[in-house]
């Protein structure tokens, strides 16, 4: 309870804090944006507005604050659910997550109200933007319209320029660089114009870096805190705060980068736009000088022209007057010489008549006349000449002139066209630019706008749910504020109910142990008696399913001992279970090393008593693995014999024990197993008047060790008749009878005589199944007519009749001994689980309840 009261206090403070820092940066941003969004307002907008009493902020600053809000919701929910899992507790579980979504609630709250303030803004910001962008445009039309004047007057200029005399021209010049310092003039302007921009866009620049200053001490202090709370140990509390706070940081850093990113991203758009307006000032500004250029080369070439014209003009002017003043020397010769003619003629007339000197001197005059004449033709010629070149030089420097005009006309109308089209492509590119902005700003208004929809769904689904949970909430907490108590309480109670419950059935428990006691020593006694009166014991061993048994696939399981009763095992035969009871039944799994139902037999055989252990079972399951077993897994005659040495070793202080062993084989006849010459033996009645049955020529060899005996084993294993059928690739086709006669003298009173009896008997087999045939099926024939002599011999014991028919047989011949009454008789009867094996296994295990069903009665000492 109380880190839920914990959490929810520094849910609340976190809240309080949040919006302190989001009022913190609206006041901010409305320094930044109040001076030009205030007084730019519709009557529509301001229709909106009305109600909201929050200062107008940039729609970036809201969003940033309603996404620091949800960042922060989101941790407090950590937060609850770190709680909980620490409480450990469902309840306190489902308590921290009802205040979570209490704490959701109020945080819901204040978000729609703030959801609404930021939409009323986001629409103010929209139409201010769009203002901004109408002025923005009518500024670029006012400056094309500006540009186009220009160019009109440049046109006309050029067109009186056209019409003017070079005086003219001059003038127009100078009227192009009075146009010229004025364009520069607004050159300038613009270029402040663009200054002022930049600065502007600074200052906000620098006011957001202020903000995430701001923002960055917030962290720092929230982590100053941190660590100051991670320095208190242990206490609850201060972890959650710790928790609370690093989450805290972590928004915080988060909103930080955000904010720093959308910094950029403002940062960047101005720039690209001035970066354009720069690049086209500084367009506009080439083709200015370019425009100087050339007028300037224009007047240039005017002037020179004009020099020219006034050169050719004036020496025009001289070669005029030059021939003018010729003319007029001539004309005044040409009529000083038509003076003098009345007195040429008369002396002529005289020299004609009175004088050849007269008349030489006529000719004379006439010579020179003829000279000056001719002169005179010269020079009219010479002026014909020089009239034609003054004329070729007036239409030589008239053509010029209309050529030049023509160039200057051909020049300036392209340098207008390629003005024309840079302008246009100005405009295009001004257009294009305009477009980008303005769709770029819309789609950033549309995300804006799909967030605040999608926020304000899952606001408006919210509350229900929150309702829902608020009352549930309510009545789980004062569930809770009782719990403690009640569970306090119960506990106590469930305490001392246990504790009553622990001590009440310990003294039971105390009651029933010593009952259980006294019933298993009384089981034990009944038991030993039973064993004692009827002294035959029937184990069976289920042989485990083995690779090489599935000869068929799909082979179904068909015998199952009993894993809660070790005496009984179940067969399915027919689709119906048939139980059989035995004195015990090994599992499968069973290893060698759990027959030890064999050692107390062999006890008995030391103090006294003949003991046989035989097994008995269908082919190939495994009698002689249990009788002989492995070198690894030594089965129950190596076992039996180490037993017997290990009891005669710990009474060596009082008994004298001899140990003799003989082995033979019954297959088809008797043959000693011992010896190599494998003579043909027969079973006679010991002629030392005991009764008992002996062999003649029997190998008998003592035994002084168990190490010993395991040679002796060996070389008895060896000499076995194996071969290999259907069902087992080593069949024993005979069965095997290890005898151990053990002699021991009581060191006090005197000496005893007992027998221990190991067979392996060969196994029972349908000679159909085993595919015996020729010697095979004579074996198979003789085994199962042993057999058979066997279960005669087992019946006729069971029904206590006076003539039991040992000497049926040379096996039950043999076994009379140990099968007789006053001896102790074990049988390991082995079975196949697998289904093919079904009959053999009912014939093995009815066999085996009919031996169960044997009394041979309390058993002897045979004590000499
Ligand atoms: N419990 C067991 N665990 C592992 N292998 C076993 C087990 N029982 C029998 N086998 C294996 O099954 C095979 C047949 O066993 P075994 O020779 O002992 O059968 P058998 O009853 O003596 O047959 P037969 O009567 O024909 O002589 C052997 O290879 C043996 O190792």
């Amino acid at each position: 309870q109380e880190a839920e009261h914990v959490s929810m206090e520094t849910g609340s403070k976190r809240c309080g804090h949040t919006s302190k820092l989001g009022k913190k940066a609206f006041a901010r941003l409305q320094l930044d944006s109040s001076s030009s969004d205030s007084d730019e307002l519709s009557p529509s907008d301001e229709d909106d507005a009305d109600g909201t009493d929050l200062p107008a902020c940039t729609p970036l600053a809201a969003f940033l604050s309603f996404k620091q809000e949800a960042e922060q919701r989101r941790t407090s929910q950590h937060h609850l659910e770190t709680a909980a899992k620490i409480t450990d507790s469902p309840l306190v579980a489902v308590m921290s997550h009802l205040l979570t979504f209490l704490e959701q609630y109020s945080h819901f709250q204040q978000l729609q109200q703030q959801a609404d303030q930021y939409r009323v803004q986001l629409k103010r910001h929209r139409v201010q933007h769009r203002r901004q962008m109408k002025a923005l445009r009518a500024s670029y039309r006012q400056r094309l319209k500006d540009k186009k004047s220009i160019i009109t007057s440049l046109e006309e200029a050029f067109s009186q320029q056209q019409t003017q005399s070079p005086q003219s021209e001059v003038e127009s010049l100078y009227g192009l660089q009075s146009e010229r310092s004025r364009l520069r003039g607004e050159l300038r302007l613009l270029h402040s114009q663009l200054e002022q921009k930049d600065k502007d866009r600074y200052s906000r620049i620098q006011a957001f870096q202020q903000q995430i200053d701001e923002l960055k001490g917030c962290i720092e202090e929230r982590e100053e805190e941190l660590s100051r709370l991670r320095t208190a140990s242990g206490a609850t509390d201060s972890e959650k705060r710790v928790l609370c706070l690093t989450a805290e940081n972590e928004s915080l850093k988060q909103s930080l980068s955000v904010t720093q990113g959308l910094l950029q991203q403002l940062s960047t758009i101005p720039s690209q736009s001035s970066n354009m307006i720069m690049k086209e000032n500084e367009n506009l500004r080439s083709r200015v000088q370019q425009l100087e250029m050339s007028l300037q080369q224009r007047a240039e070439q005017l002037s020179n022209l004009e020099r020219h014209s006034e050169a050719s003009e004036w020496r025009r002017g001289e070669e005029l007057r030059k021939r003018e003043d010729r003319v007029r020397e001539l004309q005044l010769e040409l009529d000083r010489e038509r003076a003098k003619d009345p007195v040429v003629k008369y002396v002529t007339q005289t020299v004609e008549v009175e004088s050849p000197a007269t008349l030489k001197h006529l000719n004379k005059v006439r010579q020179k006349n003829e000279v000056l004449s001719e002169k005179l033709g010269h020079q009219n010629e010479r002026c014909k000449q020089l009239e034609e070149q003054i004329r070729k030089s007036d239409e030589y420097s008239c053509n010029l002139q209309h050529k030049q005009i023509a160039a200057y006309e051909r020049e300036i109308s392209s340098l207008r066209e390629q003005l024309l089209r840079e302008i246009g492509h100005l405009e295009e590119r001004k257009e294009e630019a305009v477009k980008a902005a303005a769709s770029c700003s819309a789609e950033h208004f549309q995300n804006l706008q799909d967030q605040f929809f999608g926020l304000q769904k899952r606001l408006t689904s919210l509350p229900p749910t929150l309702r829902s949970m608020k009352t549930d909430y309510a009545s789980l907490r004062s569930q809770v504020r009782n719990f403690s108590d009640f569970y306090g309480s119960a506990i106590n109670e469930a305490k001392k109910q246990i504790s009553a419950a622990i001590t009440e059935m310990s003294e039971a428990n105390k009651d029933l142990l010593e009952k259980y006691r006294k019933e298993v020593a009384l089981r034990r006694k009944y038991h030993e008696q039973l064993v004692e009166l009827k002294n035959i014991r029937v184990l069976c061993r289920v042989k485990p399913v083995l690779k090489e048994d599935q000869h068929e696939e799909g082979q179904s399981v068909v015998v199952t001992p009993d894993p809660n009763n070790e005496s009984s095992l179940t067969i399915l035969n027919k689709g119906k279970d048939r139980i059989f009871e035995l004195d015990k039944v090994f599992q499968p799994q069973a290893t060698q090393e759990e027959f030890q139902e064999i050692e107390p037999l062999v006890t008995s055989c030391i103090d006294g008593y003949h003991v046989c252990i035989f097994a008995y079972g269908q082919t190939g399951s495994g009698k002689t693995y249990t009788m002989e077993g492995s070198v690894e897994n030594p089965g129950i005659n190596k076992r039996a014999l180490k037993q017997l040495f290990n009891v005669i070793e710990d009474r060596k202080d009082m008994w004298s024990y001899s140990v003799t062993v003989s082995s033979v084989e019954i297959y088809n006849e008797v043959l000693d197993l011992l010896s190599k010459d494998g003579e043909k033996l027969d079973i006679k009645i010991n002629p030392d008047g005991t009764g008992q049955l002996h062999v003649p020529g029997l190998r008998v060899i003592e035994v002084r060790n168990f190490q010993h005996i395991k040679k002796i084993l060996a070389t008895a294993r060896r000499n076995r008749v194996t071969f290999g059928t259907q069902m087992n690739q080593h069949s024993s086709r005979s069965h095997a009878l290890l005898c151990v006669t053990v002699e021991g003298i009581d060191l006090a009173t005197g000496s005893k005589t007992t027998k221990l009896n190991l067979v392996d008997l060969a196994g029972s087999e349908r000679v159909w199944k085993s595919g015996a045939e020729g010697e095979r099926l004579k074996e198979a024939q003789n085994i199962n007519r042993s057999l058979l002599a066997l279960g005669d011999v087992i019946q006729a014991l069971r029904a206590r009749q006076t003539h039991i028919p040992f000497r049926n047989s040379r096996l039950t011949y043999l076994l009379q001994d140990s099968l007789g009454k006053g001896s102790k008789t074990v049988m390991v009867v082995q079975v196949s689980a697998l289904e093919s094996n079904l009959g053999e296994t009912l014939c093995s295990l009815k066999f085996a309840q009919r031996v169960c069903k044997v009394e041979l009665g309390p058993a002897a000492r045979k004590i000499e």
